[in-house]
């Protein structure tokens, strides 16, 4: 499985400093899951969360999921402290919160040599520089934080989200355009399975790779939202079939269902069938 098909679909934050949510999470179908250190984590109890997060990673038992932990900005006084031991820790990314610039990820860089790193977008300057950072050589993924988002546009909640589409749309291009993983924001009210439902629809088409989750119970949910349908899968082995017999007799363009089917078409189908394996993979695990 690699970087282009490993899931993505349910990323779910846990508190760093909660051992019974740490615990629970190793029995939780997520792909991936953010170790916070940052918003999750009472002030009192960020200098503890370091070792007990860092402990939880040692002894294991997160099996393939992507271990992701989230620090504090570098310009708080957690942060240089967490970035140095986030990069001892059992973990695949590290995250950084509020990123206005790649600047930010080249002091990161320094301070955790080999780790990927992954960038919250959730500043206004982040969105207006979001090809520089999703350029930057470490950066493997864009987390929307639609939170601090919404919070410094003065944005109210609409469920079409149209107050922070462009936002949206501009870290999507930027990550689309460096070949970088995004998953979107959060959806805060977490018993609410139908808003949840439709936010997530609504980022899958989008072109959102994933989303970011804060309660187990919105896991399943997600994750057959961002899950290629059983119908997208049928098309998509039809489309490749009759492409195929298509260029056997010399043609460049097949038709199925009414619709033509080209070569691009078929790179398509391909990543659907591909990411429909990978998933597939996981859930025999
Ligand atoms: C929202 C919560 C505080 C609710 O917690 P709780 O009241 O404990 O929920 P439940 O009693 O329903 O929990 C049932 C069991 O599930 C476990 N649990 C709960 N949440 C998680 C979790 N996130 N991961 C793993 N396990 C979890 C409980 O321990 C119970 O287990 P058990 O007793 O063994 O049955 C809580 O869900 C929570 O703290 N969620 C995470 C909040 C968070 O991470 N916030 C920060 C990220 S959001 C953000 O910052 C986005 C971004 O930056 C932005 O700007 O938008
Ligand atoms: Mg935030």
């Amino acid at each position: 499985m690699d970087a282009t098909t490993r899931p993505t679909r349910s990323v779910l934050y846990i508190p760093g400093s909660k051992e019974r949510a740490l615990d629970k999470a190793k029995t939780l179908p997520v792909d991936a899951i953010i170790f916070d250190l940052e918003d999750a984590v009472a002030i009192d109890e960020k200098v503890g969360a370091r070792d007990t997060l860092k402990a939880s990673l040692a002894a294991g038992g997160y099996g393939s999921r992507m271990k992701i932990v989230r620090i504090n900005g570098l310009d708080t006084q957690w942060g240089e402290d967490d970035a140095r031991a986030a990069a001892t820790m059992e973990c695949d990314a590290v995250l950084l919160p509020k990123v206005d610039g790649p600047e930010q990820l080249d002091a990161l860089a320094a301070l955790v040599p080999g780790k990927d790193i992954w960038a919250m977008m959730e500043t206004c300057k982040g969105m207006l520089h979001a090809e520089a950072i999703a350029a930057h050589p470490a950066l493997k993924g864009f987390v929307m934080g639609t939170n601090d988002l919404a919070k410094e546009l003065n944005t109210r909640f609409r469920a079409d989200r149209l107050p922070m589409i462009t936002s949206l749309q501009l870290c999507l291009l930027a990550a689309k355009a460096h070949g970088v993983t995004i998953v979107d924001g959060v959806y805060n009210a977490f018993k609410d399975d139908e808003g949840l439902k439709a936010e997530c629809e609504q980022g899958r088409d989008m072109g959102f790779d994933g989303k970011t989750l804060i309660h187990p119970a919105q896991v399943e949910v997600c994750n057959a939202a961002f899950a290629p349908s059983e119908a997208e899968i049928d098309l998509a082995q039809r489309q490749i079939a009759a492409f195929e017999a298509a260029e056997a007799e010399g043609q460049g363009v097949a038709v199925v269902d009414g619709k033509i089917v080209e070569n691009l078409h078929i790179v398509t189908a391909k990543k659907i069938l591909a990411q429909a394996e990978a998933i597939a993979a996981l859930s025999a695990e």
